[in-house]
């Protein structure tokens, strides 16, 4: 039975749990539930808290675990990423009120707040920068305002956390980080049972990412059309009852879908319909 740690809080929690259940897996009914198993699938999923689960991997207990890359490097533990997900996508960064410090060579003798230590701590080593580190739980936005600290370095999505706390970015942002599929480091990467749920969770963000287009278009615009919608590995192109006309399959990224559409109309092709694609093996 493969062992898999989930997240049972926080912005990673309900798109992992969704993500898993859009791949076939059983997953939780209600938050309380600290671990399942899903028989038909044999898998069992541990609910932990996101920032434990790069330790319980690197112990060797768990076989996976899905965390995002801060906490993972943050942990320091011996763990490593396997495939990232696309979701809780965030940059690290350190912020201050206007007019404090314009990047990290200025932090020196200033005390930074943050919940991400070890990422600040080797940062500032790295930029030769002598500061010292305050660690809290959370809402570290709030820090400079109570005098805890001239800096914080925080995870930064849309921006509003900062703003409504009157603190701006300095610098460039210390690392980006999303949502991943960690295994402890130097394990087997070949094993079956790891292999199928690596390949479930593609066949997720495949499904995610592209649409299925079909569309009839003239046998001597083939080749033009062909261009436009390359496919993975070309697409299928089937004779048409109508003499002088085929029809096309390809798969083609969700986010391009209409200018896609809007080429093929301009050389010729009709009846060209998009369809979203449920699940899929590459
Ligand atoms: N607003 C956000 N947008 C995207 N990702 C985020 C956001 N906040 C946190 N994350 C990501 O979520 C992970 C942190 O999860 P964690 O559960 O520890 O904190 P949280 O989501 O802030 O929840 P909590 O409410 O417990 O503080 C990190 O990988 C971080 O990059
Ligand atoms: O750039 P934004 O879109 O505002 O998102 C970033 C904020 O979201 C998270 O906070 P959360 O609400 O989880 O509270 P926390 O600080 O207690 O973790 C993170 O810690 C930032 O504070
Ligand atoms: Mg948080």
């Amino acid at each position: 039975m493969l062992r898999i740690a989930v997240p049972n809080k926080g912005s990673l929690s309900g798109p992992a749990a969704e993500m898993l259940h859009e791949a076939g897996y059983q997953q939780r009914r209600e938050s309380k539930e600290l671990r399942i198993v899903d028989p038909g699938n044999e898998v069992e999923f541990f609910y932990l808290r996101p920032r434990d689960i790069a330790i319980y991997v690197s112990s060797g207990k768990l076989d996976i675990g899905i965390t995002g890359r801060d906490l993972l490097i943050d942990s320091g533990a011996s763990a490593e990423e396997i495939l990232p997900l696309g979701f809780a996508r965030s940059t690290f960064r350190y912020a201050t009120k206007p007019g404090t410090a314009g990047g990290v060579e200025d932090l020196n003798g200033m005390t930074v707040a943050t919940s991400y230590e070890g990422i600040v701590a080797k940062h500032l080593a790295d930029n030769g920068v002598d500061a010292s580190v305050v660690h809290l739980d959370g809402a570290v936005e709030t820090a400079i305002e109570l005098g805890v600290a001239e800096v914080i370095a925080d995870v930064v999505e849309t921006g509003t956390s900062l703003r409504n706390a009157g603190l701006e970015v300095i610098g460039e942002p210390i690392m980006k980080s999303e949502a991943v599929v960690i295994r402890r480091t130097g394990e087997n990467g070949e094993e079956p049972k790891v292999q199928q749920f690596l390949r479930r969770l593609q066949g997720v963000l495949v499904a995610r990412t592209y649409v299925m287009m079909d569309y009839d278009c003239r046998a001597e615009h083939l080749e033009e059309a062909v261009a436009i919608t390359p496919g993975l590995e070309g697409p299928t192109v089937s004779p048409l009852h109508n003499e002088g006309w085929v029809a096309v399959r390809a798969m083609v990224p969700a986010k391009d879908a209409q200018r896609i559409m809007d080429d093929l109309y301009a050389i010729g092709a009709r009846a060209i319909l998009t369809t979203a694609i449920h699940a899929c093996r590459l």
